[in-house]
């Protein structure tokens, strides 16, 4: 190649390069125009509901920074403020509505699938046409298998789960029986910590020995939830004409598909032909979902497109269950550290109610079903801790389907996203005297004055909020609170836990707020900090456990 064509390349690739330039420019200032008019247009049909900060394009935008960042703190703001029970709040893509009082609740509870949506509201929030089959959310025949075989089965499976999550636990936690502080083995942070042990856990009860135990199967599981939420982000940066287009570029289903399928797909064939036969089969999620779907799937489910459908809803199961439990764990784990004269209070409560005999003066119920629900300060701590570090500060999101008219008159259109103001009810001191104090007893003290269920973490209730209220109520919270409470029964029986001083003094990304680490926020979602370091003391246990 002569000197001339060497010139020609490079004015060709200078050119290209300008080209390039131009074009992303030119995308750049449609797509802020096109921003810029949806914001107008939106904030047009919303302008009768009060905004928390400026309605302007530019400074709504510090408000939508503030929201991404301290959601919990700007939208107990917004409560006091707008004291009518509803305010929008800007976010990077559009507007929330937030409502708050009774009245809302109640509306939002009542509202019918039609005109407020959970399942669009989902949809819309991970983007699930394309970060997951887009059937699974649109029939999501698996939270029935969660409402109705998976809670039934708990008793039936509990040893099973306590077995495994004990055995993670060990390999989790240090195991030096010298009477000294360790930090657990290999360098992972607590939230990783605890999300290999409920993975574990959650998995014996969903597809059993010995795939529950296979590290890849697990990784995966943790890690699908993590791809999902940063895939529908980046979905969300885009508008939604581009969804289509940019949602299967983004996407990673495909690839973890083919991963889990090669995990379970044979499991699943084979339970469907076990079903077929009329053979005996394991007790687990994957012969309840294999039931169900044969009960209520559609046609197109099944034959040979229903292992696929079952391994994907397996996955989606472990979407639901495994970071939220495992975020109210560890936030437990900070709050035994930050106060570790509750620890001896559960040990008691522990050794007294499941492990000394009735001859002996306790209730002698043994690691059991039965046996969490007569751990009523456990029950109280774990609560008490979730009201301050509940997952979502906001509840009850839905997406209005046609315009809405809650009782108090206020019209909302249709496109728009709606949610219930909970961590400002779990902090309001009209609801919960000394609100800002974190008292661990709160609940089976109030327990002691009245046999009532209604003050368990499991009973969902207008001023308990953490697995919503109604007809959507989370239904895996039976399932999450005997695996979050025989977690902490086996935790408190085997180790002392504190924080690590040493290697938290001054270390970046630590503030602490009354000696607890600043959660991370995203949204008005919560998580625990991931940069402060816990120290495990084993203890000399005798009898059980
Ligand atoms: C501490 C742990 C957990 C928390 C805080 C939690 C919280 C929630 C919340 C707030 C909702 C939405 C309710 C609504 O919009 O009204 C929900 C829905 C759901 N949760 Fe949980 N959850 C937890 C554990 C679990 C577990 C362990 C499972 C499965 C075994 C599970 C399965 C589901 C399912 C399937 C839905 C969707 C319900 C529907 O579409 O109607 N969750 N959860």
């Amino acid at each position: 190649m002569d000197n001339s064509h060497y010139a020609h390349l490079q004015n060709f690739i200078a050119e290209s390069e300008w080209n390039w330039y131009k074009i992303g420019l030119g995308t750049f200032v449609a797509y802020c125009g096109f921003k810029y008019l949806q914001f107008v247009k939106r904030r047009g049909e919303l302008s009768h509901i009060p905004t928390l900060g400026s309605s302007s394009l530019i400074p709504s935008y510090f408000t939508a920074y503030k929201f991404f960042r301290e959601g919990r703190n700007l939208i107990s703001a917004g409560v006091q403020q707008f004291p009518g029970g509803v305010f929008k709040v800007p976010t990077f893509d559009g507007w929330q509505v937030i409502v708050h009082g009774r009245g809302m609740l109640e509306d939002l509870k009542r509202a019918n699938e039609e005109d407020l949506s959970v399942l669009e509201a989902f949809v819309d929030l991970i983007k699930s046409d394309y970060t997951m089959s887009p059937t699974i959310l649109r029939d999501p025949y698996h939270v029935d298998v969660v409402r109705t075989p998976l809670t039934r089965n708990i008793g039936a499976r509990f040893d099973d789960v306590c077995d495994e999550l004990a055995i993670a636990f060990n390999e989790n936690l240090p195991s030096q029986e010298d009477g000294e502080w360790h930090s657990p083995p290999g360098d992972l942070d607590s939230l990783a910590m605890v999300q290999n042990i409920v993975v574990r856990a959650s998995n014996r009860l969903l597809v059993g020995l010995p795939l529950c135990r296979n590290e890849d199967w697990c990784k995966l599981n943790v890690q699908f939830t993590i791809d999902v939420m940063r895939d529908s982000i980046l979905i969300g940066m885009f508008p939604r004409f581009l969804h289509p287009i940019v949602g299967p570029l983004i996407s990673t289903w495909k690839a973890k598909m083919r991963r889990a399928m090669g995990h379970l797909g044979e499991i699943v064939k084979e339970r469907i032909r076990m079903t077929e036969a009329g053979e005996e089969r394991p007790n687990d999620g994957v012969t309840w979902l294999v039931d169900m779907n044969n009960q209520i799937g559609k046609e197109w489910q099944k034959g040979s497109h229903a292992v696929e459908d079952i391994v994907g809803r397996i996955l989606s199961i472990n979407f639901a269950a495994i970071h939220t439990t495992s975020t109210a764990f560890t936030h437990a784990l900070y709050h035994l550290a930050a106060h570790p004269e509750v620890q001896p209070l559960l040990r008691e409560e522990v050794d007294r109610v499941l492990f000394t005999s009735k001859e002996d003066g306790g209730d002698g119920l043994g690691w059991t079903k039965a046996g969490m629900v007569q751990l009523r300060v456990m029950d109280s701590f774990l609560k008490e801790s979730q009201r301050f570090m509940n997952i979502s500060a906001i509840a009850m999101t839905r997406l209005a389907v046609r315009p809405y008219t809650f009782s108090n008159g206020v019209v909302i259109p249709p496109g728009t996203s709606v949610g219930y103001a909970a961590h400002a009810v779990h902090q309001d001191p009209e609801v919960y005297s000394q609100a800002q104090e974190f008292i661990p007893t709160r609940f089976s003290d109030m327990r002691a004055g009245e046999e009532s269920i209604k003050h368990q973490t499991v009973t969902p209730t207008p001023e308990w909020l953490i697995f919503g209220v109604g007809k959507h109520a989370c239904p895996g919270r039976f399932f999450a609170v005997n695996e979050i409470k025989s977690m902490l029964v086996y935790l408190v029986r085997n180790w002392d836990v504190r924080f690590d001083e040493g290697k938290n003094a001054g270390k970046d990304g630590i503030e602490w707020e009354g000696g607890y680490p600043k959660s991370r926020e995203f949204m008005g979602n919560v998580v625990p900090n991931t940069d402060v370091k816990l120290l495990f003391r084993k203890r000399k246990v005798s009898g059980s456990l």
